[in-house]
């Protein structure tokens, strides 16, 4: 989605954090200009070996584990008022194709529609990060798209539909309760990039954060 305002993105880390690259695919008929993709939101996952340091990470298989997905939300009512038009829609499970231009079209790992629920979007998109995590393999998931493109909505949400962050919690805690035998520490933190800017979402001190990462443990800091 091309816009003028800033791009920005929610994070939800479990262990230590990772960092993601886009792995949409273009149809060969695509046009190249990522910038028209509808992004609306994302929820991405890389893992990497949290408890063996010394072995050798396996980068294709790192590539694998990476997933992009686009979940389209519904107009809004003042959107419906202004007689804004759908310009993209979700074309079965992977595809979003251009309303006015067919011929354009771009391949996801998953594609949800804007009737879709976010307990949907949990379950397929993101609940094998959070019991991947459960198992000592580190994950992120990642939400990015322009100002008011569903972001919030779909990593907070509210009491009545809660977003990716509540559920993972929540799954988190019944996965410990199921594991008496295993002890966990669990840490959180709740970060937003905006305009290549990094601020802490729970310490309103923390803004404009340094990203640095210890090579010897595979660990990233902000600072
Ligand atoms: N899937 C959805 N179904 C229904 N309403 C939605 C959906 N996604 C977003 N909305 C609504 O759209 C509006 C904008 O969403 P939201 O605030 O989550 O955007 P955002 O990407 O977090 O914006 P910002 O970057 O400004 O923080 C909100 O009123 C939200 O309730």
């Amino acid at each position: 989605m091309a816009s003028k305002q800033g791009l920005r993105s929610k994070i939800l880390s479990s262990k230590a954090s990772s960092s993601t690259t886009s792995s949409s695919k273009h149809f060969p008929e695509a046009s190249a200009d990522d910038l028209s993709s509808p992004a609306s939101s994302t929820a991405r996952s890389k893992a990497k070996y949290h408890h063996s340091q010394s072995a050798p990470v396996d980068a294709r298989k790192l590539k694998e584990n990476v997933t992009v997905t686009v979940r389209f939300r519904p107009l809004s009512p003042r959107e419906i008022r202004q007689g804004e038009e759908i310009a993209w829609y979700a074309d079965g499970e992977s595809i979003v194709r251009g309303e006015h231009n067919p011929s354009i079209a771009y391949a996801y790992d998953k594609v949800f529609g804007p009737t879709t629920t976010t307990c949907h979007v949990y379950d397929v998109a993101a609940q094998h990060v959070i019991s991947g995590a459960m198992e000592g393999i580190n994950g992120t998931i990642f939400a990015y798209g322009v100002t008011s493109s569903g972001k919030t909505h779909t990593m907070h949400g509210d009491q009545r539909s809660p977003g990716i962050i509540p559920l993972a919690v929540k799954d988190t805690f019944s996965i410990i309760q199921e594991t008496p035998s295993r002890e966990y520490l669990l840490r959180v933190s709740y970060l937003e990039i905006y305009n290549e800017v990094v601020n802490d979402l729970l310490n309103p001190a923390g803004q404009n954060l340094r990203i640095r990462e210890d090579a010897q443990v595979y660990h990233t800091y902000l600072l």
